[in-house]
């Protein structure tokens, strides 16, 4: 298992002055000036790169979505996959647009994905259980999930990247999602249970009756262990993120996280190794509710606030711009004493 540091803030004192010295006044990038300092505390230099970003996808099947907690059908998992690798998903085309390189992983897709050259085969079986009766996976399958997403993410650092977002394709994943949040930031389940793919109002009292139902089958206890809360209601995919996620901190690199599911994994990740908030930035709030909660208990602020639902990675590949800006006014910027610029208190003085 990685073992993360958490990043040294002797620098932290300098990069502040280097931001408040450029030419604006002080604290006018906002929330740039919040990202270009995170980077710059991971990479522990004053001058940013971003190399080869790189986006990976998780995909699995989750037992649970045969409950009726989603308003669309297992199968779908399986054919946005085959979207992915041709091309036809929104977060095809986001990456494609802002040149971030796309990896797709079968985490445990419910289907033979063997003869697809374009996928990383990772998969831990097809499919979680449904955990209204029982754990969604085994202790053995969790540990095989974790460890590929640490693979995962050792052959993308190979090739140069230095930045990466994590994004998840799998049907029913928001009721997981909901019961890691619920039990990992101790909060009442009907706060962290949302529409998914889009139910109405009784699919919904009907999700949150199932998830209700599973949470009082378990009676884990509140603020869990992360592994047992994985086990029992994760899936593969989530697993899986939560195991790249930390490798991807443990190797110093940035790592960017996308909406509920993917904030869930990362909460787990966090409940394993705290000093994961270091190298994350959250891209975005989803509309699901429990997203808001969890990013509030971790203390932090997603880059936009675009009332996306979708996850697959896409509102980190939005995101992905808005971070370039940061780094950009962070290296390329003048300060006041290069442009010539008078500074405040000059100002003041006259
Ligand atoms: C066509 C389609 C594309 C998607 N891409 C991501 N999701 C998203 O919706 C699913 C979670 O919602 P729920 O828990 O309600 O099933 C996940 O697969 C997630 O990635 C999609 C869902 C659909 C239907
Ligand atoms: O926030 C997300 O990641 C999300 C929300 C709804 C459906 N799928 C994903």
């Amino acid at each position: 298992m990685a073992s993360i540091k958490f990043c040294d803030r002797k620098v932290l004192n300098d990069i502040q002055h280097k931001i408040d010295n450029k030419t604006k006044p002080q604290g006018a990038l906002g929330g740039l000036e919040e990202i270009a300092l995170r980077v710059a505390l991971i990479q522990q230099t004053d001058s940013l790169q971003l190399s080869k970003p790189c986006m990976v996808v998780f995909a699995a099947d989750h037992g649970i979505a045969r409950e009726g907690v989603s308003a669309f059908s297992q199968e779908v998992t399986v054919q946005m996959v085959q979207n992915f690798l041709h091309g036809g998903a929104a977060i095809n085309v986001f990456c494609k647009q802002h040149d971030i390189k796309l990896h797709i992983v079968d985490a445990g897709v419910n289907a033979d994905l063997s003869d697809h050259p374009g996928l990383i085969h990772k998969s831990v079986g097809k499919g979680t259980k449904s955990f209204l009766s029982g754990k969604a996976m085994s202790f053995e399958q969790c540990g095989r999930a974790l460890k590929a997403g640490e693979e995962v993410v050792l052959e993308v650092a190979a090739t140069g990247s230095n930045i990466i977002g994590f994004g998840e394709m799998g049907i029913g994943n928001t009721s997981s999602a909901s019961m890691i949040t619920s039990l990992l930031c101790g909060l009442p389940l009907k706060d962290c249970v949302g529409k998914g793919t889009g139910l109405d109002e009784s699919q919904w009292h009907k999700k949150l009756e199932v998830l209700q139902r599973a949470l009082d089958f378990h009676r884990l206890p509140a603020q869990s262990d992360g592994i047992e809360v994985l086990t029992t209601f994760g899936g593969f995919e989530i697993a899986m993120m939560s195991g790249a996620m930390m490798n991807a901190a443990e190797l110093g690199m940035v790592v960017l996280v996308d909406g509920f599911i993917a904030t869930s994994a990362f909460l787990v990740a966090h409940a394993l190794q705290p000093a994961i908030l270091d190298y994350a930035i959250f891209c975005h709030v989803s509309e699901e509710p429990g997203h808001q909660k969890a990013l509030e208990f971790l203390g932090v602020k997603p880059v936009l606030q675009l009332n996306m639902r979708l996850g697959e990675g896409t509102g980190v590949a939005v995101a992905y711009p808005v971070i370039q800006s940061s780094i950009n006014f962070f290296n390329e910027m003048a300060s006041f004493e290069e442009a010539g610029v008078s500074g405040r208190d000059e100002v003041n003085r006259v």
